[in-house]
């Protein structure tokens, strides 16, 4: 039972690393143990049980073991996890050991709240441009950045290398906005603008959309109501199963 850094190509350390094709439910879960980990390293300890780091991250430990086996970790029994080792290794395979340079496009409601959010260079992402199409925001200084005219996009992406771009216009401008980060050498977006984007193969788009998690939460209550609504032991029967 050992933890090691990933190695290189054919298994060798040094080079290029190779990564591990991961299942993209570990990849999205992978956040989540390295902000439990963080917290666990803040709070003084230097190792942690599969079950601790389970319970701070809420998942099953079943399924934490098996996420960390991909990456090599594998504890040591009776000791747990190394926190620091463990830190390193996650950041190693999210590819978190630079400083990734973002860029936002449209500086709205959302797109203000999202530029001044601190938690974004805490977590290893740099807010290194804002871009709005409003030439009333062009010049607007947010959190050390002046919002600048989407058409200086391909410029500053070049001069700045960013490598995400962050969508927070209005559905309508995403995807010629998207197809302008794509243009600028950009492969990987965040989309908060509720409609789907075209993009060419290896362009990666993640969305994030908090109507849709309302949405199924409004099922999970719509569910609930209509199993209390059952002649009360089918509803018992039902909320058991
Ligand atoms: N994902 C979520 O959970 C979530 C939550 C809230 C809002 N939204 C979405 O985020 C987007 C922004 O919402 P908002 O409330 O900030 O809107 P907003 O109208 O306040 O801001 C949109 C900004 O985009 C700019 N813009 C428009 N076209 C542009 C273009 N082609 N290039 C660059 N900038 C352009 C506008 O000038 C404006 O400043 C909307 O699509 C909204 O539906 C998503």
């Amino acid at each position: 039972m050992s933890q090691h850094r990933p190695t290189g190509p054919n298994g060798r350390s040094g080079g290029v690393p190779a990564l591990p094709d991961l299942p993209e439910a570990t990849v999205a879960r992978l956040p989540e143990y390295l902000r439990a980990l963080h917290h666990i390293a803040e709070t003084g300890n230097d190792t942690i049980s599969s079950e601790g780091l389970a319970a701070a991250a809420g998942v099953n430990s079943a399924k934490l073991r098996k996420d960390l086996s991909h990456l090599g970790s594998y504890g040591t029994r009776g000791v747990g996890y190394d926190v620091a080792l463990l830190i390193d290794q996650i950041e190693f395979t999210l590819g978190l050991t630079q400083r990734r340079a973002v860029a936002l496009v449209g500086v709205g409601n959302l797109g203000h709240a999202l530029a001044g959010y601190a938690g974004f260079a805490s977590r290893g992402f740099r807010i290194a441009a804002l871009f709005d199409a409003d030439q009333a925001r062009v010049g607007e200084p947010i959190n050390g950045l002046d919002v600048r005219h989407i058409s200086e996009l391909a410029t500053v992406a070049a001069a700045e290398s960013i490598a995400i771009g962050v969508i927070a216009t209005p559905a309508a401008a995403a995807q010629d906005v998207a197809d302008a980060l794509v243009a600028a050498g950009v492969t990987s977006i965040l989309n908060f603008a509720p409609c789907v984007l075209s993009v060419p193969e290896g362009v990666d788009v993640r969305k994030v959309d908090l109507a849709i998690e309302l949405q199924i939460l409004s099922f999970h209550e719509h569910r609930k109501s209509a199993l209390t609504s059952l002649p009360g032991g089918l509803a018992e029967e039902a909320v058991g199963t």
